[in-house]
This record gives structure tokens, sequence and C-alpha cells, in this order.
């Protein structure tokens, strides 16, 4: 499907809504939170398949899917969490560790290791439409692997402390989180790539809000 894109004084007008695909509602409440006011988007519970591979690939194939599936703009993000002793890995294949194994196992996966260095990955891809190819946006937080402390409501943050503070993400306030995160520092490149462009996402009501 081709993708109507009319050029308005003030920007780029795009006759449909972005949607954010995720099946994650923990990581949609931060992209809520970090992207909501400055860009509409509607979001759309999919799990989509991941091919192996390096986040960035990974992250566009996904955006690929979505995009055929919704028929129009989307953003879809891969995240991975990698540990500089294993080379970063676990990396994408996080999730399954984490599943799997849980906080203690991926903590006793360093115990061979001096080096507890890590770093959380974000891979954001932004596709137009179907025919469209993909844009990626990375965002990196250093940091290192701990025990567990802290709430469990999501992933691995209970066991990521990021360099510079003595709190993992799980400890800290959420907005203290979204300041300094892999995940908003991806997404401070996609809003100044919007912004750049100039586009005016279409809205649900039909109204067109302005970046
Ligand atoms: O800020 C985070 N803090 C802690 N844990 C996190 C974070 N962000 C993602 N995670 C977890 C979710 C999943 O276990 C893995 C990433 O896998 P990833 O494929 O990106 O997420 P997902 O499959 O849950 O949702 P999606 O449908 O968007 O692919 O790390
Ligand atoms: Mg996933």
């Amino acid at each position: 499907m081709e993708m109507a894109a009319a050029k308005a004084a003030s920007g780029v007008v795009v006759s449909r809504p972005l949607t954010f695909v995720t099946g994650n509602a923990k990581k949609l409440e931060e992209v809520r939170a970090i992207l909501g006011q400055t860009v509409p988007f509607q979001s759309l519970k999919l799990d989509l398949p991941e091919l192996q591979g390096e986040p960035e690939e990974i992250s566009k194939e996904k955006a690929r899917l979505a995009a055929v599936e919704v028929k129009g703009p989307v953003l879809v993000e891969d995240t991975c969490l990698c540990f500089n002793a294993l080379k970063g890995l676990p990396g994408p294949y996080i999730k399954w560790f984490l599943q799997k194994i849980g906080h203690e196992g991926l903590n006793n996966l360093l115990m061979a290791y001096e080096d507890k260095s890590a770093y959380a990955l974000c891979a954001y891809s932004f596709a137009l439409g179907p025919d469209a190819e993909p844009i990626t946006f990375l965002g990196k937080t250093l940091g290192k692997i701990v025990a567990a402390r802290g709430p469990n409501d999501f992933g691995w943050d209970s066991i990521f402390q990021p360099d510079g503070y003595e709190q993992t993400y799980a400890e800290m306030p959420k907005d203290e989180k979204n300041k300094i995160s892999h995940r908003s520092r991806a997404l401070d490149l996609v809003k100044s790539h919007f912004a750049e462009a100039g586009y005016i996402f279409e809205t649900n009501d039909s109204k067109k809000s302005e970046l």
C-alpha cells in the first residue's frame, strides 16, 4: 500500500496514525511517559517474530513485519542486555535467558568473571509504511549486573545498576529511570528525527497533531 504523505506548510502530514507495536505492557508504559506528550501514537499488542542476528537487524525486521500488519507508519523496539565479560551476550536473547534462568541465573553466568559490567541497548525502528525502508535509532546505558534489588515488575530492572547510581533501575523512581535509560536515549533520537522530517501524524480522533 502506498503511504500518502502530503507536504503542508508546517511539515509532512502523514495520513495515518503512528502505531507502536509491542507485546510488552511495561515497555508501552515507559514509551507513553517518554514519547507521549511530544508524539501522538496508538499501540498494538502483537508479539512479532524476531530473527536471530545483530540488534539493529532484528529491530529493522520487526518494523518491516509490523508495517505489513498495520499497513501504516510503525515504531517498534528491540531491547538487549549485554554482558561485557560474555562479549555482549545474552544481548538480544535476554528475554529467553531471563525466562529460563531468572535474575539469579543471570548473576551466576558472571560468577567466573571479575568484570560485571554490562550495557542496556535499545534499538528502535521506524517505518513510514510497508514499502518503506525502516530507520533505526540506538540508545545505550552503561552499568553493571548486581544481585536483584527493588521491585520485580519489569524484566531485568532489578539486576541492572546504571553507572553513577547506587540504585538499580528497579529501585529508581520511574521518572529518574526514564531520564537516563537506554529507552529514553533512543527515543530522543526518534523525536529529533520526527521533528526534522516535520511529520504530523494523524491521530485517532482524526485531528492532526503537530510536533
Ligand atoms: O527497560 C527495561 N528494563 C528491564 N527489562 C526490560 C527493559 N526493556 C525490555 N526488557 C526486557 C523485556 C524482555 O524480556 C527483554 C527484551 O526483549 P524484547 O523482545 O525487546 O521485548 P518483549 O519481547 O518483551 O516485547 P516486544 O513485543 O516489544 O518485543 O528485556
Ligand atoms: Mg520481543
